[in-house]
C-alpha cells in the first residue's frame, strides 16, 4: 500500500462544478486522486479502468501487482490504465476527511453516496482525461460492483468488464456482515455518531469492525493452513500459555490495528453504506432483466471459498448476463483470494480478454455468446 512509501504520488483532478449525488444532495466540487500508466492512443480508445476494493487506493500496481506488466492483463505498453481512489474514501478523493465549505472536514456530515455515484465520479475522470473508448473495466470486491455498474452507466465506452469476487447487488448476507461492523464501530464511545475529533478517533470501534470484516474475507481452510494447532505455527513461542498466544488471534488483531493506522472511521461507514445500498437494478427494473440488457462481454470471477460474495451469486450473474463467462477461481483463501491469488488467475483474465475483447474489436462488434462457461486451462487456475 502507498503508506509503505515506495509508490508514486497520485495525480489529482479538481472539478469545480457541483457533483449531484443519487440522494439529490450535491457536493460543491470534486477532487479525484488517481494514477495512470501507459499512454492514451491517438484515437483515445485504449483505456482500461481499474476499480479498487473497500480499503484500497489508486496504487493498483501495488495491490494487483501480479496483473501488471508487459504481456499481462494490465499492460502499460498497450493500455492507458487508470485507477482512481473512490469517492468517499480517505486516500485523496473527496470524502468525509475533505474540508467542507465551512473549512471543517465533512466528517459525519458527508452525504450518503452510492456505488453509482462512485462510478459517475470515475466517469467524470475518464471524460476529463479525454478517454473515448475503454477496452475493459476491471475490479474486485467493491471494485467488481463498480465494474458492472460501468457496463450500464457508460455502455457506449465500456467494451468489456472483468468482475471478480463481487455481485450485482448486496445480498442480505453481505448486509448483516456490514451491520455487525457498524454496531462494533458505533459501540465505541469515542465514535460520537461520527463527530469524533482528529486527536481522539474511535480506534477500538474501527479495529473491531475490521476484525469482523476480516473473518468474512478469509476461510476456515485458509486459517487452518496457516495456523493449525499441529502445524508448529499455531502459537508464538513454544506453546500457548494464554489465549493471547494463539497466532491466529494475533494475526486478526494485527489486521485490526493496521486498519486504524491507515483508515478513517467515517470513510469506512460511508463506503459500507454505499456497498449495502447497491443494487444494479435499482430504478431500472427487475434484476434479471437489467442484467440481460448488459451486452458487453463480461468475465465473472468466482472464488470457490468466498464466504462473503457467494459463488451462487456469481453463477447467477454468469447465467443471466447475455455475454458472460464464469471463471471459477480455486482459492482456499476466501474473499481476499482476489488479492492473495491474483498471480494464479491473471492468465485466465488475459486469455478471456484476448478472445472476447481484443484490441481490434470495435465497440459493439462482439463475438456471439458461447453455450459453455469459459474454461481456462486448469494449470492457469489451480492454486496449490
Ligand atoms: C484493492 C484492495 O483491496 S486494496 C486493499 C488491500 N489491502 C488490504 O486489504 C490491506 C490489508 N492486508 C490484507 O488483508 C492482506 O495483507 C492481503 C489481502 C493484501 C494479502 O494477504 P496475505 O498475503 O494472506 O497476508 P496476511 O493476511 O498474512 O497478512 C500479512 C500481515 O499479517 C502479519 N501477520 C501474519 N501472521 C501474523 C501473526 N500470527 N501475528 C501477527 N501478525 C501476523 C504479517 O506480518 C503481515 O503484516 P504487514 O501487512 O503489516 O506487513
Ligand atoms: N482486503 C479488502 C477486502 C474487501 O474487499 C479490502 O480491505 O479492501
Amino acid at each position: 500500500m502507498s503508506e509503505r512509501g515506495a509508490f508514486a504520488p497520485a495525480q489529482r483532478l479538481a472539478l469545480s462544478q457541483p457533483f449531484v449525488l443519487d440522494s439529490g444532495q450535491q457536493l460543491p466540487g470534486l477532487e479525484i486522486a488517481y494514477r495512470s500508466w501507459g499512454r492514451l492512443s491517438a484515437n483515445a480508445d485504449n483505456a482500461v479502468i481499474v476499480c479498487h476494493a473497500l480499503t484500497g487506493n489508486a496504487d493498483a500496481d501495488d495491490w494487483w501487482a501480479p496483473l501488471f506488466g508487459p504481456g499481462r492483463t494490465l499492460d502499460p505498453d498497450k493500455h492507458f490504465i487508470v485507477c482512481s481512489n473512490t469517492l468517499g474514501s480517505c486516500y485523496g478523493t473527496t470524502g468525509p476527511n475533505t474540508l467542507a465549505d465551512d473549512g471543517k472536514p465533512w466528517g459525519a456530515r458527508f452525504p450518503r453516496i452510492t456505488i453509482r455515484d462512485q462510478v459517475r465520479a470515475q466517469i467524470a475522470l475518464a471524460d476529463a482525461l479525454g478517454i473515448a473508448g475503454i477496452r475493459f473495466v476491471i475490479g474486485g470486491s467493491m471494485g467488481g460492483l463498480q465494474a458492472l455498474e460501468w457496463a450500464v452507466l457508460d455502455a457506449k465506452r465500456t467494451q468489456a468488464v472483468v468482475c471478480i469476487a463481487a455481485s450485482g447487488r448486496h445480498s442480505p448476507w453481505c448486509l448483516v456482515w456490514s451491520e455487525a461492523q457498524r454496531l462494533a464501530l458505533r459501540a465505541d464511545p469515542l465514535f460520537r455518531d461520527g463527530h469524533y475529533t482528529a486527536d481522539a478517533p474511535p480506534v477500538a470501534g474501527l479495529a473491531a469492525a475490521r476484525a469482523i470484516a476480516m473473518v468474512s474475507y478469509r476461510s476456515p481452510q485458509s486459517l487452518e493452513q496457516r495456523f493449525a494447532r499441529d502445524s508448529g505455527r499455531a502459537v508464538f513461542g513454544q506453546r500457548a500459555e494464554t489465549p493471547d498466544d494463539f497466532a491466529a488471534r494475533d494475526w486478526l488483531r494485527h489486521h485490526a490495528r493496521s486498519l486504524v493506522e491507515r483508515f478513517d472511521a467515517n470513510s469506512y461507514l460511508t463506503l459500507i453504506d454505499a456497498l449495502d445500498t447497491h443494487d444494479l437494478a435499482h430504478g431500472r427494473g427487475d434484476y434479471a432483466s437489467v442484467l440481460r440488457q448488459i451486452e458487453q462481454p463480461v468475465l465473472i470471477g468466482s472464488i470457490t471459498s468466498d464466504a462473503l460474495y457467494l459463488p451462487a451469486e456469481q453463477r447467477f450473474l454468469a447465467d443471466t448476463l447475455p455475454n458472460a463467462r464464469l471463471l471459477d477461481i480455486h482459492s482456499e483463501h476466501g474473499h481476499d483470494g482476489f488479492l492473495i491469488d491474483a498471480q494464479h488467475f491473471e492468465p485466465a483474465i488475459r486469455h478471456f480478454l484476448a478472445a472476447h475483447a481484443p484490441a481490434e474489436t470495435p465497440p459493439r462488434e462482439r463475438p456471439p455468446r458461447s453455450a459453455h462457461p469459459y474454461r481456462p486451462h486448469a494449470s492457469e487456475l489451480r492454486v496449490a
